[in-house]
């Protein structure tokens, strides 16, 4: 397996892995870019398109290439001074590539040096820009025929080198959401030298995950996730090919099948349970026998201890001492990796599309991504080796395997790929989406009293709710779909990229393009639903929302496999907090709704909130 630390030289020296030839209908069959080990080559040129006899980089020099079209440009390494030169290299359209080799110093200051190479192309792409103006317009022609044959989606004005990467402000679904009612349901952008489509609305995201499902099957492979997804081989990552089809089976049919997700099921409730009483306890204790919760560190804490408990078995080390935390120490050590890792995850990520900022690590991303994979790789290790050691004991029976005992039942000898994208994806995903759930609730005090009213008519107070009553409780069930109408956890899903050329929209979308669906805009779209922006569980009632789009998990062949056990922890959690607590807002005030960015929709101000245990089911709960 490639370390850490050699991949990263390897991000730093390959940038942008070329898309792989996919075609749809005939996908990959050799070992996909993601398959491990990858064999290093000895040594790995900087310039991947070098097309002139310039002499070859040395150990002092650095020779780069970048191409330039009329509105893109690329480039391929770092440089400093030395020479420079414009080739017509014969590429349709007046693509041209410029080649410069220049001495390299380390004693500058990185930033210094990232601005200074950033204005270096800003000035050489103008001058480039004039000269092939004034090259004639014969120079032209090819591409003009190109681009009158290739009709891309529309685009905002652009600036060079970046691009649009102006426009991404977070948080960047709702700036995409405002570009497509400028720019139409469809739109391109360029992402310093990457192309992307953006589509916001339901019918374009039908097309493109129905008819274009295989084509855009694929993802984009950013260096920050190839860092923090063992090269692409964690099932999120994987490019579309034999090697994901294996993991995703095993995934959907040995870990996360409805039989599977069943027999997790107590663990789930004992893990409520334990915040439950946690939460009581604090109440007990409070002036006025209520206690303010911070809702975010709870929700994620228990997201994370179930985790922890269905893949590892970590309960034998938790501590109950540590009267205020439902973590195991493990699910603690866990935590502070992720917390590292989060804040350079997302599709807006300058980092990923200038490869400037990388290669002088400007921001010292590089390093802090190195570190906490190292971290996480030697954590997951440990609990990989303690649950061997635990099989040598035979201390695992059947139905209650932990997933790492199924994976190693099962002869994988990767575990920590499977157990890696389960943690990072349940723990952002379900505990944020309780957290606006009950944010929501909070503000609409009148849509709580009815979910409480239907617990009690559908459990009683006698007891707590059970995973087999969550069918029952259907207007929970609206709730939490409104819930995710409004606050998709991962409003952009995750980005998809084209294996082939295709059509979205009538629009042309080559290869190699990045798919942003906007699921955020497309669950507020006017057109499909009245007043969206208001919470409004009724909406779902009786099938009345039927026939429209609703796809916080995606669609097609790359859709979350983790739905079933997702909507199960939400409702049990939600159900359970709803059914034991009389809830209210810190001094009255109404809670803050403002949203973050990055790869799911954090809430801004970190939710908290006033419990007080409910009177008709203190019995219950002093039993707990
Ligand atoms: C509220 C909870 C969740 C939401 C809203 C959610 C949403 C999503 C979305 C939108 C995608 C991307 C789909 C696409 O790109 O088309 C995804 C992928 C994925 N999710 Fe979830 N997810 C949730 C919980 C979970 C859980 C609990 C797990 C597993 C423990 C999980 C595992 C995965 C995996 C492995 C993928 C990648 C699938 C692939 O690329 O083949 N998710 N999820």
């Amino acid at each position: 397996m490639l370390s850490c630390r050699d991949l990263a030289a390897r991000v730093a020296r390959e940038e942008d892995a070329p898309v792989p030839d996919n075609a749809p209908g005939q996908t990959n069959t050799s070992t996909p870019r993601t398959s491990r080990p990858l064999p290093l080559p000895d040594k790995i040129s900087p310039v991947r398109s070098y097309t002139t006899d310039h002499p070859p980089h040395s150990s002092n020099v650095i020779h780069c290439v970048c191409t330039i079209s009329n509105d893109n440009l690329s480039l391929q390494a770092p440089f400093w001074w030395i020479h420079l030169d414009a080739i017509d290299d014969g590429a349709p359209g007046g693509d041209h590539q410029i080649a410069a080799s220049l001495p390299c110093s380390t004693a500058m200051d990185k930033a210094y040096v990232a601005i200074l190479t950033f204005v270096f192309l800003l000035v050489l792409r103008y001058l480039v820009g004039r000269r092939v103006g004034a090259g004639g317009k014969g120079g032209n022609n090819g591409k003009q025929g190109k681009q009158a044959a290739t009709r891309l989606p529309p685009s905002p004005p652009s600036v060079p080198f970046l691009g649009h990467l102006h426009l991404a402000k977070t948080p960047f679904h709702a700036t995409l959401a405002r570009l497509a009612a400028a720019h139409g349901p469809v739109f391109s952008m360029l992402m310093g030298s990457r192309r992307a489509v953006v589509v916001s609305s339901p019918e374009l995201a039908k097309e493109c995950f129905t008819e274009n499902d295989v084509v855009f099957a694929n993802r984009p492979l950013f260096p920050s996730q190839r860092i923090l997804s063992f090269d692409g081989a964690s099932l999120s990552m994987a490019s579309y090919g034999p090697y994901w089809r294996n993991l995703r089976r095993v995934a959907a049919v040995q870990l996360l099948s409805a039989h599977r997700v069943a027999c997790m099921s107590p663990v789930i409730s004992g893990e409520v349970r334990a915040m439950v009483r946690r939460m009581n306890r604090a109440a007990a204790a409070a002036d006025g026998g209520a206690a303010r919760v911070q809702m975010k560190r709870r929700l994620f804490e228990l997201s994370l201890s179930v985790l922890m408990e269905t893949i590892a078995q970590t309960k034998t080390s938790r501590t109950e001492a540590n009267a205020d935390s439902d973590m195991s120490p493990e699910a603690h050590e866990f935590k502070q990796i992720v917390d590292d890792v989060v804040p350079h995850l997302g599709t807006a990520n300058l980092w990923d599309y200038l490869p400037v900022l990388r290669w002088f690590d400007v921001f010292g991303v590089m390093k802090k991504l190195v570190d906490a994979v190292n971290r996480r790789e030697v954590f997951l290790r440990r609990l990989i080796d303690a649950e061997r050691l635990r099989e040598n004991g035979g201390g695992n029976d059947g139905e209650k395997k932990s997933v790492i005992a199924v994976l190693l039942s099962l002869q994988k000898s990767e575990p920590e790929v499977y157990t890696d994208t389960m943690i990072m994806s349940l723990c952002a995903t379900t505990s944020t989406t309780t957290e606006w759930a009950m944010a929501l609730l909070l503000n609409n005090p009148e849509v709580l009293k009815k979910a409480q009213a239907e617990i009690d008519t559908a459990v009683g107070t006698s007891r707590l709710i059970t995973p087999d009553d969550l069918p029952r409780l259907t207007y929970l069930h609206c709730i939490i779909s409104e819930t995710l109408r409004l606050y998709p956890a991962a409003p952009l899903l995750l980005p998809h990229e084209s294996a082939a050329d295709c059509k979205v929209g009538g629009y042309d979308v080559p290869r190699g393009t990045i798919l942003l669906v906007n699921v955020y805009a497309i669950h507020r779209d006017p057109a499909v639903w009245e007043d969206p922006g208001e919470f409004r569980p009724e909406r779902f009632e009786g099938g009345k929302a039927e026939g429209r789009l609703l796809m916080p998990f995606g669609m097609g062949r790359r859709k979350c496999p983790g739905e079933t056990l997702a909507l199960r922890t939400i409702g049990l959690v939600l159900g359970t907090l709803i059914q034991c607590f009389d809830w209210d807002r810190v001094d009255g005030v109404e809670v803050d709704m403002t949203e973050g960015g990055g790869l799911t929709i954090p809430m801004t101000v970190p939710l908290e909130a006033m419990c007080r245990p409910r009177a008709a089911l203190r019995g219950v709960l002093q039993g707990l």
